[in-house]
């Protein structure tokens, strides 16, 4: 749609070829990387891809697969964060999670490219794509306990999916003035560590037809 030029964003190389695929083709205007897991693998690799670039980017979209919470994201959904929200930055206490807010030391959210979320959302609902919206966490470590998963749900009421990246890329995009948005497709639940029940598969189709569908607006 724009001229703008795009960085989007993957922590692994599967991700990246399943976006791809969805976008037909790189071009001049959208690159796809994989940084790597987690959020300070991917926040570095995105500042040197920004900071290279001969060409500034406009806009940097983060995607990939993520854990949805249940009842509020379902496996082969696609999530579209409305924020992206540190799930683990702050401190442990007897009392419960303190956030990085809470502790006085910066923001652990970052809000999103209003504009471009919004368009991405519509596009993906009038397709028929199972979408919804709501921020998404990054966490360090995986989920993989109900007591967690817990913390997770009443600390964060809206989140509606976890991964690994958001919080970094979007803190490196930020650090350079530039609009983030985060796009994910839900390989599993959030709880109970159960790797073997990932879908990945199919949160990857899901993820291809995502971007497929989107490339118009990007
Ligand atoms: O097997 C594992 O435990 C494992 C640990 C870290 C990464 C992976 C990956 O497969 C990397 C892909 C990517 O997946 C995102 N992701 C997917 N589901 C979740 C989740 O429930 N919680 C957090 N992150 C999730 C994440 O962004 C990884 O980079 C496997």
């Amino acid at each position: 749609m724009g001229t703008s030029r795009i960085l989007i964003v993957t922590a692994v190389e599967v991700e990246r070829k399943a976006v791809l695929r969805g976008l037909g083709h790189e071009n001049e205007r959208v690159k796809v990387i994989a940084a790597g897991v987690g959020p300070v693998s991917s926040a570095v690799q995105t500042i040197l891809e920004l900071v290279q670039s001969p060409i500034p980017f406009d806009l940097v979209i983060i995607a990939g697969v993520a854990g949805g919470f249940v009842g509020r994201a379902e496996v082969g959904h696609i999530v579209v964060a409305d924020q992206i929200r540190s799930g683990d930055l702050g401190a442990e206490s007897p009392d419960g999670f303190i956030s990085i807010d809470e502790l006085g030391f910066g923001s652990g959210s970052i809000e999103v490219e209003e504009k471009m979320t919004k368009r991405i959302y519509q596009t993906l609902m009038q397709a028929g794509v199972p979408v919804s919206m709501g921020p998404i966490l990054t966490m360090n470590t995986t989920t993989g306990t109900t007591e967690t998963a817990k913390r997770l749900v009443a600390d964060y009421p809206e989140a509606r999916a976890e991964a690994m990246e958001g919080f970094g890329i979007a803190t490196a995009a930020q650090k350079m003035n530039i609009p983030v948005c985060e796009i994910r497709s839900i390989s599993n639940l959030v709880g109970p560590r159960d790797r073997d029940g990932w879908k990945l598969q199919d949160a990857l189709l899901m993820l291809e037809e995502a971007f497929s569908k989107c490339k118009e607006v990007l």
